[in-house]
């Protein structure tokens, strides 16, 4: 499938009297990679959470021509899409092989996982709690890489890992992009112009640019007043 994936219209969030979130509306490809870029606060995250049925939302979320919004996240999770959230959520108490375990759904695949990150085949047996910063990503990145999903939704994914694990985690993303459409909030705009071809920028919760990755990446006016940043 190469249209849409997932088309969001006109999501609304509000918490109180605040209103995070102004009729956003973009479109996920049925192929690669699709980022959401924006600055600190703008409403990348709660974007992802009202999509995955974890904040109540007004507007449309379509997945695969089926209407979703406000379907709770076990429900998405079971349409094939996987969630891999800012947090990590890794089980602390739990082995590697464990946190794996529970995650498993139909057919596991075990052998793609490990050919992502061998590191995992070998830390079976230690607690998850005490691996390092980036291992704990590869391992929440590795529970939904386990099962066959339609949709891969990612947020910040490189946030705080060193560069050798930033290079480890883009490599691995790049792969699963090949065979999954990946939803992905990301800052690193290294990362976000090797991986994504479809940008959505956000501001102050709305929306504020979509297009081509390389067509943002490469105007330096864009770049700077929609990121703040010089490309
Ligand atoms: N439940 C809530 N109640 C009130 N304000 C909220 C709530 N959830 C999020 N916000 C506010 O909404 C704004 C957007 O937050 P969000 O986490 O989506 O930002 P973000 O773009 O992901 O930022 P960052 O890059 O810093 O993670 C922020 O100002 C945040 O404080």
């Amino acid at each position: 499938m190469t249209g849409s994936l997932l088309r969001v219209r006109d999501l609304s969030v509000r918490a109180g009297s605040l209103q995070l979130l102004h009729d956003i509306s973009f479109d996920v490809a049925g192929q690669g990679t699709t980022v959401i870029l924006g600055r600190n606060g703008a409403g990348k995250t709660t974007t992802l959470r009202a999509i995955l049925g974890q904040l109540r939302s007004s507007g449309s979320v379509c997945f695969a021509g089926q209407e979703v919004a406000n379907m709770p996240t076990h429900a998405l999770v079971r349409m094939g899409i996987g969630y891999v959230p800012e947090d990590r959520r890794v089980f602390p108490g739990l082995t590697v092989a464990e946190n794996l375990r529970l995650a498993e759904r139909d057919r596991p695949d075990y052998d793609r996982v490990h050919t992502l990150f061998p590191d995992l085949a070998h830390r079976g047996k230690q607690r998850a709690g005490t691996l390092s910063g980036g291992q704990q990503q590869m391992l929440s990145l590795a529970r939904a890489l386990l099962n066959d999903n339609r949709l891969l939704v990612i947020d910040e994914p490189t946030k705080g890992l060193s560069p050798a694990v930033v290079t480890t985690v883009t490599a691995a993303l790049a792969a699963v992009a090949r065979t999954v459409p990946v939803l992905l909030v990301e800052q690193n705009l290294q990362v976000v112009s090797e991986l994504a071809h479809g940008a959505v920028v956000v501001n102050a919760g709305r929306v504020a640019w979509t297009g081509n990755t390389r067509a943002l990446l490469h105007d330096a006016h864009l770049t700077r007043t929609l990121l703040g940043v010089a490309a």
